[in-house]
């Protein structure tokens, strides 16, 4: 019973990827289904032409009627011939149809899943679960709807076919049938099982083979080859990869050793079932019951029946797999974002007036229960630069997140000009920040796109893109590169070129500046940068940014000293906030990390007799 509804279940469930058939490749599924009609039909008359032959050949013999019959036999062979051409000829463009509609429907697929893939959560991404989710959902949505349209066509004309053959069969004799059940069924039995079997040990596989890909990757991407040949570590990531796949391959090859021992003792009962039918054939034949038409369409159609059979088998195991698998892909594309948009949104003011309010924020990653950030209270006013500064995992990125809506808090809220930022458009309301994350993009294409991707509103040949480069620092650089603004920035190409970090990090500032946006985010903006470039970007940051209001996390306190306003982040909440000299004062956490860096500083420069210190350096001084 558990295996009926094993057949059925998929059936039921492929409903969803027949209105995709239809929607995606309307003119190809008539044509495919019309040409099947055909191919069926010609099949058929093929096989009946044959006994018709034979019978009349055999009913000649030795009979008076002989010479003039040698029309009507002529006449049968041509009619046998030109179905069998019909046949054929339907036979091809049926496949060529379902190769379309497969395309088609695959491209209509891709669509959907980077539909879903471009709005998901952010959450989505930082989540291994969901992740699963997306790798087998691509899995599925490549090659799958083509075979799964394939299938479902030869699925329906084997069964068309096959029921007709059985029609055929029991005008020999209906003890034929029996016989060809028992051919049949038992291996469709069989090979539903294993494949539920293998289905299951490849979703519990998946984070292996991930691994195994990430080895792969580790091994021969251009990313990691400095360090690990300094580190010598490919043998030990070859060992790691290795024993990796060989637990995959032996695992595989334990189920599929077990398939193949148990299809043979099924092959073998369909074998003794066909001879004994054979047997008992002849030997009505030779009795007179029944003719030697019968004998051979008796032996063209259960080799034909159990051939058509094994596809059947084929087809629906393979159904099965495709319903399990597409089950993944609805998976994925039934995922609807938790940062949505509101039903009825606001209008995001033009001009803020008031700004942005965290207030009493708190927030954990979904999943987890540790909160990453407690009782925020700050605001960023327009035109104000406000800095962050903490340790290490003190909860700056994600406060971030929290304000570009990429996550929600979990507990109070944040507003803009008073109003609940859920309550806004979502994408009007994200347009109002330019970001650059610390693991900002490298796109694979040119200096100006790289740029212009800030703003993409932009048109292509932007001047706006120029002035973001000077503005970044950038633009000196690029002039020096073979084509300027329009070199590429990968070794993907011939013609492309590999930047140095600073220089791809003054690229992120430009795409941070393209946009005119209310609020400029910038996350670690000057690591990178040697000290010359960083005291250029902050010493008339404010005009460079076109007095807008700015946010900027930074561990190098001589940036985070021109702010207007500083907050000090400690394990996730507010340890301190104001002015630099107001925090200096206090000699809180704020004083003692500035402190520390000064010190450095002033070592440096009490060591040189001639001081070549920025202006950031001199100043520390001063403040500690
Ligand atoms: N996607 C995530 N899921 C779960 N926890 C996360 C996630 N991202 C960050 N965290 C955790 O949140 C905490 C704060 O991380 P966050 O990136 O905000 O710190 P940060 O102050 O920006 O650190 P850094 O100075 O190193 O950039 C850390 O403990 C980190 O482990």
């Amino acid at each position: 019973m558990m295996l009926i509804s094993r057949v059925f279940v998929p059936l039921l469930s492929l409903r969803r990827i027949l209105p995709m058939l239809w929607h995606s490749s309307r003119r190809w599924t008539l044509l495919g289904a019309a040409l099947m009609a055909l191919e069926v039909a010609a099949g058929l008359a093929v096989l009946y032409l044959f006994k018709q032959l034979v019978d009349v050949v055999t009913g000649m013999l030795g009979s008076e009627a002989a010479a003039g019959g040698v029309g009507r036999v002529l006449g049968f062979v041509a009619l046998t011939g030109g179905c069998t051409m019909a046949f054929l000829a339907s036979r091809s463009m049926a496949g060529l149809a379902r190769e379309a509609q497969g395309l088609l429907v695959a491209d209509h697929i891709d669509r959907e899943i980077h539909a879903r893939a471009v709005h998901a959560d952010l959450a989505f991404y930082e989540s291994p679960r969901y992740f699963d989710t997306l790798q087998r959902a691509r899995e599925a949505g490549n090659q799958r709807p083509v075979q799964v349209v394939s299938n479902l066509m030869m699925l329906a004309r084997n069964s068309l076919m096959l029921a007709a053959i059985v029609v055929l069969m029991v005008t020999i004799n209906w003890l034929m049938l029996p016989v060809l059940l028992l051919a049949i069924v038992p291996a469709l039995l069989v090979r539903i099982h294993f494949t539920r079997h293998l289905y299951e040990w490849q979703r519990r596989r998946t984070q292996m083979e991930r691994r195994a890909y990430y080895l792969d990757w580790l091994m021969t991407s251009d990313i990691n080859a400095k360090e690990l040949r300094l580190n010598q570590l490919g043998h030990f990531l070859r060992d790691q990869y290795s024993d990796l796949r060989g637990r995959i391959r032996h695992e595989r090859m334990r189920i599929t050793q077990r398939r193949t021992r148990i299809e043979l003792a099924v092959a073998s009962l369909a074998t003794l079932a066909f001879f004994g039918a054979l047997g008992f054939l002849a030997w009505r034949t030779a009795e007179g019951h029944n003719s030697v038409g019968d004998l051979v369409l008796f032996l063209l159609i259960f080799q034909r029946a159990q051939s058509m059979g094994q596809e059947l088998v084929q087809q629906l195991a393979q159904l099965y797999e495709d319903h399990l698998f597409l089950g993944l892909l609805f998976e994925f594309l039934d995922i609807r974002p938790v940062i949505a948009e509101p039903e009825h949104p606001l209008a995001v003011p033009v001009t803020p007036r008031e700004g942005i309010r965290f207030e009493g924020v708190g927030f954990h990653y979904p999943g987890t229960e540790a909160p990453v950030l407690s009782n925020i209270d700050l605001s960023i006013r327009p035109g104000q630069i406000v800095a962050l500064v903490g340790a290490n995992g003190s909860g700056k990125t994600s406060l971030i997140k929290l304000l570009c809506r990429l996550y929600d808090p979990t507990a109070g809220r944040i507003t803009l000009d008073g109003v609940d930022i859920r309550e806004y458009g979502l994408e009007e309301y994200r347009r109002l920040f330019s970001v650059i994350f610390q693991d900002y993009a490298h796109y694979a294409t040119t200096v100006r796109e790289n740029i212009r991707y800030g703003d993409i509103h932009q048109p292509v040949d932007t001047p706006a893109v120029e002035s973001a480069a000077i503005k970044a620092g950038a633009d000196p650089f690029i002039r020096m590169l073979k084509a300027g603004y329009d070199t590429p920035l990968t070794r993907m190409f011939d013609d492309g070129q590999e930047l140095s970090i600073g220089q791809w990090q003054k690229i992120a500032l430009a795409r941070a500046f393209m946009h005119r946006s209310s609020v400029i985010i910038l996350d670690e903006p000057t690591s990178a940068l040697d000290p010359g470039a960083e005291s250029e970007l902050f010493e008339n940051f404010r005009e460079r940014i076109d007095h807008r209001a700015a946010l900027i996390i930074s561990h190098r306190l001589s940036t985070v000293r021109m702010a207007d306003y500083i907050h000090v982040l400690d394990r996730g909440e507010i340890r301190e906030a104001g002015t630099h000299e107001e925090l200096m004062r206090r000699r809180g956490i704020y004083w003692d990390l500035f402190s520390r860096q000064a010190h450095h500083y002033r070592e440096v420069r009490d060591q040189e007799p001639v001081t070549q210190c920025s202006s950031g350096g001199d100043s520390e001084g001063r403040g500690a």
